[in-house]
Order: structure tokens, then sequence, then C-alpha cells
């Protein structure tokens, strides 16, 4: 038998895909998304007939959700490659901070693997009770990206070491840009 926690957050984001696939995405648009996580423990443990619990819930999923609200919504998200970027900091230094940087363009399934990875390193510097097995975000109501497994299988390769990637940081930060920029 499998228990599972299942916990959806929604947020609103803004972004634009510049790689050339749609010149409709290259335009800077919004949507309200969901991200919908499934965590396992990882040692799965009969219940104890008293307390009868993983987790309290809000154990599992208050950092989490802080992040959510505090860090991914109303941001912007933006490639590395995006002349955007340069443009902010050249002329709304002050808004840097509100800007998801991601590695090449910035789609629902690289979102959903950064978001997988964010998930882990936070669940593991809570003590590692659970784990990610699953996390599905949605972009629009008509099209929903779901991932399993080891998020480093599916991120590209990014010539940073780990941590200096924001998605392996159990922190609030929503990009590298100081390492970016040297
Ligand atoms: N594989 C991916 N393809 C596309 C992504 C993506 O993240 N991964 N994203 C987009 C755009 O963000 C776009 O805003 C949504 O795309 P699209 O489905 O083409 O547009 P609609 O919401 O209008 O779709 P309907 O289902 O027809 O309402 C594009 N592609």
């Amino acid at each position: 038998m499998t228990v599972e926690l299942v916990f959806t957050r929604r947020f609103s984001m803004g972004h634009r895909l510049i790689a050339g696939t749609s010149e409709k995405c290259a335009i800077p648009h919004g949507h309200n998304e969901y991200v919908k996580v499934t965590l396992r423990p990882q040692e799965p443990k009969r219940l104890d007939g008293h307390q009868n619990m993983v987790l309290p819930f809000a154990d599992a999923k208050t950092r989490w959700h802080n992040f959510i609200d505090n860090s991914l919504d109303h941001a912007l998200q933006l490639s590395e490659a995006d002349p955007l970027l340069a443009w902010f900091q050249e002329h709304e230094p002050e808004r840097t901070s509100r800007i998801v940087v991601t590695p090449g363009d910035p789609t629902t399934e690289i979102m959903a693997a950064l978001l997988f990875a964010k998930l882990s390193a936070i669940l593991a510097a809570q003590g590692g009770l659970l784990r990610v097995y699953e996390i599905e975000l949605q972009e629009t109501p008509t099209n929903t990206v779901k991932l399993g497994g080891d998020p480093t299988h599916y991120l590209p390769y990014t010539n940073r070491p780990p941590h200096l990637c924001w998605w392996n940081r159990p922190d609030m930060s929503i990009s590298d840009l100081p390492v970016l920029r040297s």
C-alpha cells in the first residue's frame, strides 16, 4: 500500500518564449497556473493508532506554499538568454528580484522540472521524511505537464555547480542573477 499527500496551489505568472517555436508565445503574456504535488514518505510506516498522520499537512506544505505565494506568484519568468533581463537590470533593477530566470525558455516542462527540484530541496532541508513523487503543472485549463522520476535527468545541462542553481537551494530564490552577470 502506498500513501500519498497531494497539495495544490494556484499562482499567476507572466512569461514569453523566445526560442522561435511560436510567434504568439514570444509576446509577453500571462497564465493563472495550478501546481499539484504528490509526496510520498521516504519510508512508509504503519499509522500509530493515535495521531494517525504521516506528517501534519501544515508541516509538509507550509514552506512550499510560502515559496509559491511569495516568490512565484506574480513573478515574470524569463530565459537567461532573454534580452528583457538586461532591460530590467538597466531600467528597473529593483524589480529583477521578481523575475524567475530559467535555463532556456520558461516552458511548462522546464518549470515543472525546476519546481520539482526546488520542492525536493525544501523537503530534504525539512528532514527528508517526504519526497516528491510527481508534479503536475497546469498552465491553462487545456495544457498540463506531469513529471515524475528524477528531475536532474530531465533538466538541461548547465555549466554552474548545483549550489549556484536556484532550483537546488531550499530557499526562496528564483534566480541566480548576480552569478549570471559575473
Ligand atoms: N510543449 C509546450 N508547448 C507550448 C508551451 C509549453 O509550455 N510547452 N507553451 C505555450 C504558450 O505558453 C501558450 O500560451 C499556450 O499555448 P497554446 O496551447 O498554443 O495556446 P492556447 O492556450 O490558446 O491553447 P488552446 O488549447 O487552443 O486554448 C505554447 N506551447
